[in-house]
């Protein structure tokens, strides 16, 4: 019968975190890109399911996927981080229902977190039960089908979109680089030793030594935006300070905050061993480098007219995340994708 059924897309969104979350962030960046293509959102709250009871969680998976009809297209962000078992519950849930499941791989807490290595056959037989999966780098994919991935079809995300609806300024020469994360996660920041001026944004941490950087505390997007684009350089970094302490995940993941530099314009520093590098060399938008004391003496050495014209081989790239057009082009692909 003509008109009975129309295929609708869906992504999954999570809540419940503080909006100080970067998970929660970057998932409802996704969410709100999607929105503009017309999908809809599944939004899964997070809560300790342990001792949930059977029929509950049954009951509470059919509330999260209502409107979602046999033949659908769900994309869903992993992980929703209530438990791998809880999200394969909800995958299964979903293609039970008919349901068309995208994986978009954003973190893989078995390879993120060592203790957390014994989760990775249930997290690859979720991903399996996926027709394409979304991962952060081709490296990340090798890995996981080392690990006993099946799925064919992959896409990869390349980069995080930041989207930006706000004047900024027009970023000036300035000696001085900017850090953003949350600093438990990044050592070297109470270790900084180097001439240029560590200017970092984050939560702030008890018993932590603050006093060779200059201290921010959190700015929400707008004034993070607002601040950045002044001037200067966005340092992207990994857990360790030598790159040769680095655990492989930092090298195969997408980061968050290379994205949230060039949204605001504004030349980077990047390891050389950071899944996008090559990007940044191919644009001319940044330095690649192999220690801080090179990323140090790269912004010492850098000239007024080199910075201008990174800052002006930067629009293009910036008008692309800030109106998500990385993720645009990840959901167009994967439609178009599929069979
Ligand atoms: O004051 C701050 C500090 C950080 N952030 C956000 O936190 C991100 C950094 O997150 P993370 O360190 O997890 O990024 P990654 O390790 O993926 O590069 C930035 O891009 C911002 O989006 C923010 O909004 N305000």
């Amino acid at each position: 019968m003509k008109g009975e059924w129309k295929m609708n897309v869906h992504v999954t969104n999570i809540y419940g975190f503080s909006p100080k979350s970067v998970v929660l962030i970057s998932q409802h960046e996704v969410r709100n890109i999607a929105r503009n293509l017309g999908f809809n959102e599944l939004a899964v709250y997070i809560y300790d399911s342990s001792n949930e009871p059977m029929n509950e969680l049954s009951s509470r998976y059919d509330g999260i996927i209502a409107r979602v009809s046999p033949g659908d297209v769900v994309f869903f962000q992993s992980p929703t981080w209530n438990g791998v078992d809880w999200d394969n519950g909800l995958v299964d849930k979903l293609k039970a229902y008919g349901c068309r499941v995208v994986m978009f791989i954003q973190d893989v807490q078995p390879l993120q977190f060592e203790s957390n290595y014994y989760l990775m056959s249930k997290f690859i037989s979720m991903y399996n039960k996926a027709e394409i999966v979304i991962v952060p780098s081709e490296k990340m994919y090798c890995r996981l089908v080392e690990e006993g991935l099946t799925v064919k079809k992959y896409i990869v995300q390349h980069m995080w979109d930041f989207t930006v609806d706000q004047t900024l300024y027009s970023p000036s020469f300035k000696r001085k680089l900017y850090f953003t994360g949350d600093i438990s996660r990044f050592p070297f920041v109470e270790n900084w030793h180097y001439n240029t001026e560590l200017h970092v944004f984050g939560n702030k941490m008890e018993n932590y030594d603050y006093s060779k950087v200059h201290f921010g505390g959190w700015l929400n997007k707008t004034e993070l935006l607002l601040e950045l684009s002044k001037g200067g350089f966005g340092l992207v970094w990994g857990n360790q300070e030598n790159p040769k302490d680095e655990p492989d995940y930092y090298k195969m993941n997408c980061s968050y905050k290379l994205a949230s530099y060039l949204s605001a314009g504004i030349p980077v520093i990047v390891p050389d061993y950071l899944s996008n590098a090559d990007f940044v060399k191919e644009n001319n938008i940044g330095f690649v480098v192999s220690s801080l004391e090179e990323a140090n003496e790269m912004v010492q050495n850098c000239t007024e007219d080199n910075y201008n014209q990174m800052v002006s081989n930067l629009k293009h790239v910036q008008y692309l995340i800030n109106n998500g057009y990385f993720t645009k082009k990840l959901f167009v692909d994967t439609i178009m994708a599929l069979d």
